[in-house]
């Protein structure tokens, strides 16, 4: 069995540029599988592909090896990074294509074999190639269509003010079993190498086959998600006078998503890009998962002028990019964001509501789900003893310890990046107007609001609110920070 995993980037030039999936990789991939496969070699599509990318795998080989016999599987892969390994171990399903014929059924039922070893076998589905390819492409459309839909939402708390809080929408709304509570959390935007090239696929794919109403349904997904994000930056704009000059803004987050060090298509790209051409005193740019020299190098792809690069910095800690910032932008759901001083919970209203000045909690209603989570979590420990090893065979390999002057973790070290950040510090090494835009929602923003902070996260209406009224300001906004 042969499975091919190359890269699969929407095309950048020549028809379809913008659009269509580039497969080039994959044609290439099979000429050297042509060159060297055994006959009879099962070739497995792990790549995301456009529908009819088995068949053109299958036509290669015919060319090439006339005489010998291959079947082509598709057999997309749905594992998110940061819990690949999990992912892999533990599988909501396994999706197999196969041609309809004798042959095309055994090799499905050989693959099926493979991934019996761990996975339950109701969990393996068999179904027909083109299903299997396009299966692929609409999971990522309808993930990508459920964070943009409540990204919409959440622009409209923001409008509506009165305490609307999409927190709250994504709870009450997620408990419909319906609808479920996964990907439902409001942030500036969904980033990575996936979502946003295979929503393109799907939609070219639709304008191929004239559905042009159906391709404008899913290309309004990545719409939103584009104005979600210049959203959040006209926000930062506007809070701050409608000018950057002379502003130091720090931008803590930069990979498109926790637990991972990968920046393809990371909304803070999008973001720094925005912000540069408000030409800020600076933009300080921070990422514990990151290795500084990674992030500049990203940045420079950008395509930054030489005055608006000038301004960018890449720290080696929080503290180094927080210094003297008038604002703080939190863009990636890192735990260390969360900070030393609060709680774990997002920002929401609800969470806040049971904090008395001592920090303890009040709310009857609190405890006994504190109580609830403790036994959860002593059920859970129990089980996990249980459960079986992710790595029964022990052929998982610990990653070495990072050795000392490891280049990767940059002048401070991999502890400096690591660190929490103390938000007690932050208030007092920051600037006014000590503006914290949290756009994954993860700080705590009442306590940050009496530690002096102004905050304003995503679907917030009742702490936009609370942010004019306290500057008791009617100041009249130029027209175009109004829209
Ligand atoms: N990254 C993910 O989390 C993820 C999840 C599910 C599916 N996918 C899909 O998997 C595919 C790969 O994604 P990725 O993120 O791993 O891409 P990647 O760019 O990180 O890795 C692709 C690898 O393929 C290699 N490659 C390219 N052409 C080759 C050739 N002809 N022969 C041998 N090697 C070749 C590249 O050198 C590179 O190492 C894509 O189709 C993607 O959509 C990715
Ligand atoms: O409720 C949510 C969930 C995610 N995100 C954002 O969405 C992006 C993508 O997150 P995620 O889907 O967790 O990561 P990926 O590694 O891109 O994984 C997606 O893309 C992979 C590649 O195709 C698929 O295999 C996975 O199933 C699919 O989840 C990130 O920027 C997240 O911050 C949100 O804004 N809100």
């Amino acid at each position: 069995m042969i499975f091919i995993c190359v890269n699969t980037p929407t095309k950048t030039h020549g028809i379809g540029a913008g659009f269509m999936a580039d497969v080039s990789a994959v044609e290439t991939a099979t000429r050297t599988v042509a060159k060297h496969a055994k006959s009879g070699a099962i070739i497995v599509e792990k790549s995301t592909v456009p529908c009819g990318t088995a068949r053109m795998i299958h036509d290669i080989l015919r060319y090439f090896r006339p005489e010998d016999k291959f079947e082509v599987l598709s057999n997309p892969e749905f594992l998110a990074e940061g819990t690949a390994i999990e992912n892999l171990m533990h599988p909501d399903r396994i999706l197999i294509g196969s041609s309809p014929t004798l042959s095309g059924l055994q090799a499905a039922a050989a693959l099926k074999k493979v991934y019996a070893a761990w996975v339950p076998i109701p969990q393996i589905l068999t179904i027909n190639t083109f299903s299997s390819e396009l299966a692929k492409l609409v999971a990522n459309t309808m993930l990508a269509q459920r964070i943009s839909s409540i990204n919409a939402v959440s622009a409209m708390c923001e409008a509506i003010g009165l305490g609307a809080d999409v927190e709250d929408i994504s709870l009450a709304i997620g408990k419909d079993v319906r609808l479920g509570p996964k990907f439902l959390r409001a942030g500036v935007g969904f980033g990575g190498s996936c979502f946003e090239k295979d929503i393109l696929s799907l939609a070219y794919l639709a304008r191929e086959l004239h559905l042009d109403v159906v391709a404008d349904y899913w290309l309004a997904v990545l719409r939103v998600n584009e104005d979600q994000r210049r959203r959040f930056t006209r926000n930062v704009v506007r809070e701050l006078n409608g000018s950057l000059r002379g502003k130091k803004i720090a931008i803590l987050g930069f990979t498109f998503k926790e637990g991972t060090n990968d920046t393809r298509n990371s909304i803070a790209v999008h973001i720094i890009k925005e912000l540069a051409s408000e030409m800020p005193r600076e933009i300080a740019v921070f990422d514990p998962g990151c290795a500084p020299h990674e992030i500049l190098e990203e940045i420079q792809r950008i395509g930054l002028n030489k005055d608006e690069m000038e301004r960018v910095r890449v720290c080696y800690g929080w503290r180094e990019c927080v210094q003297q910032a008038s604002a703080v932008c939190i863009l990636t759901q890192w735990r260390q964001f969360r900070g030393q001083h609060l709680g774990a919970t997002a920002g929401s209203s609800r969470n806040m509501a049971m904090l008395t000045d001592d920090g303890l909690a009040t709310d009857t209603q609190e405890a006994c789900i504190s109580e609830m989570a403790i036994r959860d979590l002593e059920r859970l420990s129990r089980q996990q003893v249980e459960a079986p090893s992710d790595d029964p065979l022990g052929r998982l390999k610990p990653l070495p310890p990072c050795p000392k002057d490891c280049s990767q973790c940059g002048r401070g070290g991999r502890e400096q990046a690591q660190e929490m950040v103390n938000w007690v510090e932050a208030a007092d090494m920051m600037q006014e107007p000590r503006w914290v835009f949290d756009g994954r929602n993860i700080v705590n923003h009442l306590e940050l609001q009496r530690l002096g902070f102004r905050v304003r996260g995503i679907g917030k209406g009742q702490i936009l609110e609370n942010t004019r009224e306290n500057r008791g300001s009617s100041r009249k906004l130029p027209k175009e920070l109004e829209t």
